[in-house]
């Protein structure tokens, strides 16, 4: 892709993009720039994906095509009132920020902008990243096919409706914690009986992917796949009773819910 394109502040989610996007060759480096606050972080993205870096917003605001706000949601309006005028009617304005609004970007740029919201995930690190976008309505085919072949380059990607977009945070967005906190339970268990943390880590990992796996390719109902799995008076239905019993998907759908309404209270400037 020849398009120039921008990072407006370049931390987990940003240097996650950048570098699902540099390795599925989709985009030279060359081609990618990005601003940073700190020195460190500045130096540490030049050497690490060989970007242009510095701490000028306006500057990359007027050279980019495509321009990813990677920042937290309470940096945007501070972002956009330096960067307003240096967005021009061309410019693809990318944001990356939970609560962050359609609505809230045409009113903070106070002029036609095209905006897509979108909401990626970390695993973008390693190409396997799930990500959902929604256009303005000043956003053509065009401007959505390339950015969504940004997005495809690290991973899946959807186009949804706005209503949808504050729940996933929850459905993919926020949920890696989830399982990172799944995962981290499991080895614990595993290691209080004798295993080693590297082994443990490396067999539950390799299991849920395996598990996720199979929900994908085997087009399986999650509920069919499980019984498979239990063996009638075997060990997976004694886990499952009482993983029941300790409440697991009532945690899972209270976690998600929490979630969600965290991204409905930021779109609708709550805390
Ligand atoms: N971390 C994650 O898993 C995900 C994060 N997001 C979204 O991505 C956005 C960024 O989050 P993270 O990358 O996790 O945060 P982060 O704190 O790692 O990165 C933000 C970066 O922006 C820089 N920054 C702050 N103010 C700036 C300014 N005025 N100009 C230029 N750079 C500035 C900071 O120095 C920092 O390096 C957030 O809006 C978040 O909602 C979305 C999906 C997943
Ligand atoms: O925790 C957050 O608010 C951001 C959005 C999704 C993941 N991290």
């Amino acid at each position: 892709m020849k398009k120039r394109i921008g990072f407006i502040g370049c931390g987990q989610m940003g240097q996650a993009m950048i570098q699902g996007m540099i390795d599925a060759g989709v985009v030279e480096p060359g081609h990618i720039a990005a601003t940073a606050l700190s020195d460190e972080t500045i130096d540490f993205v030049a050497d690490e994906y060989g970007i242009h870096i510095s701490n000028d917003n306006k500057k990359l605001a007027a050279e980019s095509d495509l321009l990813f706000l990677a920042v937290k949601p309470y940096v945007y309006r501070d972002v956009i009132e330096e960067i307003r005028e240096e967005v021009s009617d061309d410019t693809v304005v990318i944001t990356v920020a939970a609560g962050i609004t359609l609505e809230s970007m045409e009113e903070a740029f106070d002029k036609n902008v095209k905006v897509i919201r979108s909401m990626p995930n970390t695993p973008s690190l390693v190409g396997a990243g799930m990500s959902a976008l929604c256009p303005n309505a000043f956003v053509t085919q065009e401007d959505l096919a390339e950015v969504l072949e940004l997005y495809e380059s690290f991973g899946e990607a959807e186009v949804i409706e706005e209503k949808l977009m504050d729940a996933v945070p929850a459905v993919s967005g926020s949920s890696p914690a989830f399982v990172y906190m799944l995962i981290e339970a499991m080895a614990d268990a595993a290691v209080q009986q004798g295993f080693p943390r590297d082994k443990a880590y490396k067999m539950v990992a390799q299991t849920v992917e395996g598990a996720a796996k199979m929900v994908k390719e085997t087009g399986r109902h999650p509920a069919e796949l499980k019984d498979a799995v239990c063996t009638p008076g075997g060990t997976t239905i004694s886990g499952v009773t009482k993983l029941e019993e300790a409440g697991f998907r009532k945690a899972i759908i209270q976690g998600m819910t929490a979630t969600t309404e965290k991204s409905k209270a930021l779109s609708q400037g709550r805390k």
